[in-house]
């Protein structure tokens, strides 16, 4: 480890800047803690919108050897690629890798054996599934070591990881199971929303009044959920007047088996998992 005495968390390197990778890298560099972040990124584009204080950020198309050049110099290197172009990049940074650099999969569904299988012994792993609300401190991360990695790593990821919010370590064999959840969950999330916002708006709201009726409900119950620290259950009791509107309406969605629905969407959603462990 090469961490600074005034840093906190040792340097990271991120390699893909999408959706999550950035989310992680912005959500880290905002969260105050002073260290050398890299970010790389295949489209200048894309490079260009993680251009923010506290992070380095190199586009592939200027800089055709910044993936290895990244990894080279971080202690933490997160791969953030799709999960088809997790192996050809894994191949690119292998050589370039010091023995007992950390490399952190956020990938669903590619394995830590194949990880491992191709970065070889001397490079731990850690499996991680994160969720876009890194972005704002907010995250779910599930944490899985890899077979070299020692407790002391897997706590250097912990570490990365709870700057951006929640970390549950569990055994690789219910990361994509906790992946159907957490790692796609905001999607549910906004999907509701969408789907209420509709609702408001077939009522004759217009859709900016729609969007602030629907969006803040939600954000207003899970703040409460939060503050209140009370069962969901209970929390809905107290919306349920005997008798009143709210109770019809309950009635109709369990009548839609909301549970069986999620249920089917969690076990579609652990399906695709395991193709993309195969490579498809
Ligand atoms: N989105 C989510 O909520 C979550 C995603 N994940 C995982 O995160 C990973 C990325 O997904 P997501 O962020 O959604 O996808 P994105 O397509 O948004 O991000 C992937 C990024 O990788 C870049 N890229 C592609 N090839 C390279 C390369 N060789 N070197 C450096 N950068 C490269 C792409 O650049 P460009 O587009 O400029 O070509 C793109 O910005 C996946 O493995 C996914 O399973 C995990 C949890 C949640
Ligand atoms: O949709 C995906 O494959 C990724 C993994 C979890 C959330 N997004």
């Amino acid at each position: 480890m090469t961490t600074m005495p005034d840093q906190k968390l040792p340097p990271l390197a991120f390699l893909g800047a999408g959706s999550m990778g950035g989310a992680i890298a912005k959500g880290v560099a905002g969260s105050g803690l002073g260290t050398q972040i890299t970010v790389t990124n295949r489209s200048a584009a894309r490079a260009e919108g993680i251009r923010v204080p506290g992070i380095v950020s190199v586009a592939l198309e200027q800089a055709p050897t910044g993936n290895q050049d990244a990894a080279a110099s971080a202690d933490v290197v997160v791969v953030g690629v799709k999960p088809a172009m997790v192996p050809d990049l894994l191949r690119e940074i292998a050589p370039h890798l010091r023995p007992g650099t950390i490399v952190v999969s956020i990938a669903a569904g590619v394995t830590i054996a194949t990880f491992e299988g191709i970065l070889g012994a001397g490079i731990p792993v850690v499996r991680s599934m994160p969720n876009t609300p890194a972005l704002v401190g907010r995250a779910v991360t599930g944490l899985a070591a890899g077979t070299t990695a020692t407790p002391a790593d897997l706590a250097v990821v912990r570490e990365v990881f709870e700057t951006v919010g929640t970390v549950i370590e569990v055994p690789e064999s219910e990361i994509d199971a906790l992946s159907t959840i957490s790692g796609s969950g905001p999607a549910y999330v906004f999907l509701l929303i969408e789907k209420l916002t509709d609702a408001a708006v077939g009522k004759g709201f217009d859709r900016d009044a729609a969007r602030l009726m629907a969006e803040q409900t939600f954000i207003g119950a899970a703040e409460l959920l939060r503050a209140s620290g009370e069962d969901p259950v209970e929390l809905r009791r107290q919306v349920t007047s005997p008798k009143g509107t709210t109770e019809r309406a309950i009635a109709v969605l369990e009548a839609a088996r909301l549970d069986a629905v999620f249920a089917d969407a969690t076990d579609a959603a652990l399906a695709r998992a395991r193709e993309l462990a195969q490579g498809a």
